[in-house]
């Protein structure tokens, strides 16, 4: 018998993070909007490496912060804008120029699943108001305006019938429809949001919109969630979970309520005795950044090492891809996410179905790292920042068999005190962390 949820906290707190969640690891995070015209942010900083003040906002890396970047009234974005467009020129006047004749959803599915994505997040609404959804709440959306297409709803098809999980991303607590003064300060976010009951109603309705239309697997909102619509969060949240049995959501609900904790970049905390997931672009921004080229933006190997701490350490990576106003992926991103499917072709299996095992990650006195997963009673030993050429790591309090996933390293082991030595003698044609199984090893 199907669980119902029932409107209170009490109720809400029964749920438990479905196992399609922590199996699925690995995940494609989209935005894409009105801010991929400009497409424009300094090369800046992660989020979490300064002070989020008045010079994080007016230096802001994020391009999908276009909007607030020109209306805190300095700064590079500010003086990019003024200089393209024109003092006079508004943000709304991006609508008719977003035209998406390269979006081809199937292609975009295709792709993430050659990536090894096992589950989509796509901006429905960012901070800036435009609906990537047709809305009965407002006509600011993309069915009646600029693209003339649910890009939602494109996309959700052509995910699912690839066998992925499907989630939208809302920004709950900011509109910039709603309220114009520009945030210069991270507590900005909260008190100068929208402060209207009417803003509250107004997001409570568009999640229902989602939640009823799209039924998807991750309700996946940002920042936080309207004061004045607190109390109807645990309304909202039983309808999601009556409607989407294996639904999950995330820590952004004013620190009420998730099913897993996120990290954004170098913000946020995580613990690996609870579900969390880690988010952040391939560069330092989320929304297509048309000065951050291929030198600016992660190397394949960072990221695989990025994937490999994290699900070892009981987190999922959603990695970022910001496509062109068009609809085009970025070469540089298309290509990272191939290479990434192919290492996850050959050590998947280290990846996919895990869970922490007891073993945490350590540094060996070369300075490799030693990183585990454990699949039932098998163990996995991944080992990343390893040197060029050969070399050597102990593996401690192990025995047994030790098994290279990838039949392109050459290696033997043997024991060594209370663990195993691997003598690698060549990985060179591997891309990535090395990653061995050590049959019934947990
Ligand atoms: C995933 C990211 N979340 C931040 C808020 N922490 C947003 O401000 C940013 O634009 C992006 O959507």
């Amino acid at each position: 018998m199907k669980k119902q949820y029932n409107g209170t906290w009490e109720s809400l707190n029964s749920h438990e993070v479905p196992a399609w969640y922590h199996d699925c690891k690995f995940g494609i995070f989209i935005h894409w909007g009105l801010y991929s015209v400009p497409a424009y942010a300094p090369i800046t900083w992660q989020l979490g490496e300064v002070p989020i003040d008045e010079n994080w906002y007016a230096n802001n890396p994020y391009a999908e912060w276009y909007f607030n970047s020109v209306n805190v009234g300095r700064g590079p974005t500010y003086e990019h804008h003024i200089k393209t467009y024109g003092i006079d020129f508004k943000y709304e006047d991006f609508v008719s120029m977003w035209k998406v004749d390269n979006y081809k959803p199937d292609k975009w599915a295709e792709l993430f699943r050659k990536a090894g994505a096992a589950y989509v997040v796509m901006v429905t609404k960012h901070h800036d108001g435009f609906c990537l959804f047709p809305s009965k709440y407002t006509d600011y959306n993309a069915m009646k305006k600029g693209p003339k297409r649910d890009l939602v709803g494109d996309l959700t098809n052509a995910v699912r019938a690839q066998g992925m999980k499907m989630g939208l991303y809302y920004s709950g607590i900011l509109d910039w429809r709603f309220a114009h003064d520009p945030i210069i300060e991270q507590n900005d976010n909260f008190n100068k949001a929208c402060p209207t009951y009417e803003y509250a109603d107004y997001a409570y309705n568009q999640s229902c919109e989602l939640i009823d239309n799209y039924k998807p697997s991750v309700f996946w909102n940002d920042i936080g969630w309207p004061k004045q619509g607190e109390q109807n969060l645990p309304y909202l949240l039983s309808h999601y979970y009556n409607n989407v049995e294996e639904g999950v959501v995330n820590d952004r609900f004013n620190g009420l309520y998730h099913d897993f904790r996120t990290m954004e970049y170098k913000y946020g905390e995580s613990n690996r005795m609870e579900k969390w997931e880690m988010n952040r672009g391939m560069g330092l921004s989320f929304g297509y950044n048309a000065i951050e080229e291929d030198d600016k933006i992660m190397s394949v190997e960072d990221t695989i090492s990025l994937l490999v701490s994290t699900v070892s350490n009981n987190g999922n990576l959603l990695l970022n891809i910001g496509p062109k106003a068009d609809g085009t992926i970025p070469k540089e991103q298309e290509k990272r996410l191939l290479s990434i499917g192919q290492w996850l072709a050959v050590n998947g299996e280290a990846i996919y179905g895990t869970r922490c095992s007891k073993r945490e990650s350590a540094i060996d006195e070369s300075g490799v790292q030693i990183h585990y997963t454990k699949k039932k009673k098998d163990l996995y030993v991944m080992l990343d920042k390893v040197p060029q050429g050969a070399f050597e790591v102990v593996i401690p309090d192990l025995s047994g068999e030790i098994r290279a996933l990838d039949d392109k390293i050459f290696y033997d082991f043997e024991a060594f005190g209370t663990g195993v030595k691997i003598k690698i003698h060549s990985h060179q044609t591997s891309i990535g962390s090395i990653a061995f199984k050590v049959p019934g090893g947990e």
